[in-house]
């Protein structure tokens, strides 16, 4: 497994009235990806931002941005979040009946297509989708929301998602969501997870703590 840990802000923790420049000061402060939570109130009761947003922050930064789609229904909104610059597009297992068809839409738009789990959802579902993923999304909390505890069971899923993709032979991001803290980036590492995506823990503190946190959470 890749042995370098990326860690991914999410910019839901961030001062919603300064994005570009919540982007910029993590960007400075080493994140390797930017996260960005896309909510629709319907698959998940929350709202957030839509294509517009990322198109408007893609100046302030050159880091991957990793656009987290908890939308449904997705395919209508992929053109749109690839053209406003997101890098990789990460859609829910669980938002649609065609998610086989989805990944190569996201792949055939020229983006690197992500794949994401609820924490109820078992890691079979990925059987027929690992070739067709640069990115595996362990949700470790109900998507919705910043600010929640770890739920620790989903460490078992990573674990297996770890040794079927080194079975495979294959290179993919193993990504975790949720509750991320110093804490808890230790056992999801220890699991086999190789992006950390973490909103309170580093945006805690203000701009003058990003860089601190996300060197804590790398460990
Ligand atoms: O996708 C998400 C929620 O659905 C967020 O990325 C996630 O919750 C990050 O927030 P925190 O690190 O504060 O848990
Ligand atoms: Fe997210």
């Amino acid at each position: 497994m890749s042995n370098t840990i990326k860690i991914a802000p999410s910019i839901l923790s961030a001062d919603f009235a300064k994005l570009g420049e919540e982007v910029r000061a993590v960007d400075l402060a080493g994140a390797d990806y930017i996260h960005i939570d896309v909510m629709d109130g319907h698959y998940v009761p929350n709202i957030t931002i839509g294509p517009d947003v990322v198109k408007a922050l893609r100046p302030h930064s050159d880091k991957v941005f990793d656009v987290h789609l908890m939308i449904a229904p997705v395919d209508p909104y992929l053109e749109a979040f690839a053209n406003a610059g997101s890098d990789i597009i990460t859609v829910h297992a669980e938002a649609g009946p065609h998610t086989h068809r989805t990944l190569q839409a996201i792949r055939n738009l020229g983006k690197k297509p992500g794949i994401s789990l609820n924490p109820s959802t078992p890691e079979s579902v990925l059987e027929y989708l690992y070739e067709d993923v640069n990115l595996i999304l362990v949700m470790s909390v109900n998507p919705g929301f910043g600010g929640q505890s770890f739920i620790t069971s989903q460490l078992r899923k990573i674990e297996a998602i770890r040794k079927r993709i080194e079975a495979l032979g294959l290179d993919i991001d193993l990504q975790v969501d949720g509750g991320v803290n110093v804490e808890t980036a230790k056992q999801v590492i220890a699991a086999g997870a190789n992006v950390l995506v973490a909103g309170s823990a580093t945006f805690k503190g203000g701009p003058s703590k990003y860089a601190e946190n996300i060197k804590a959470l790398r460990g």
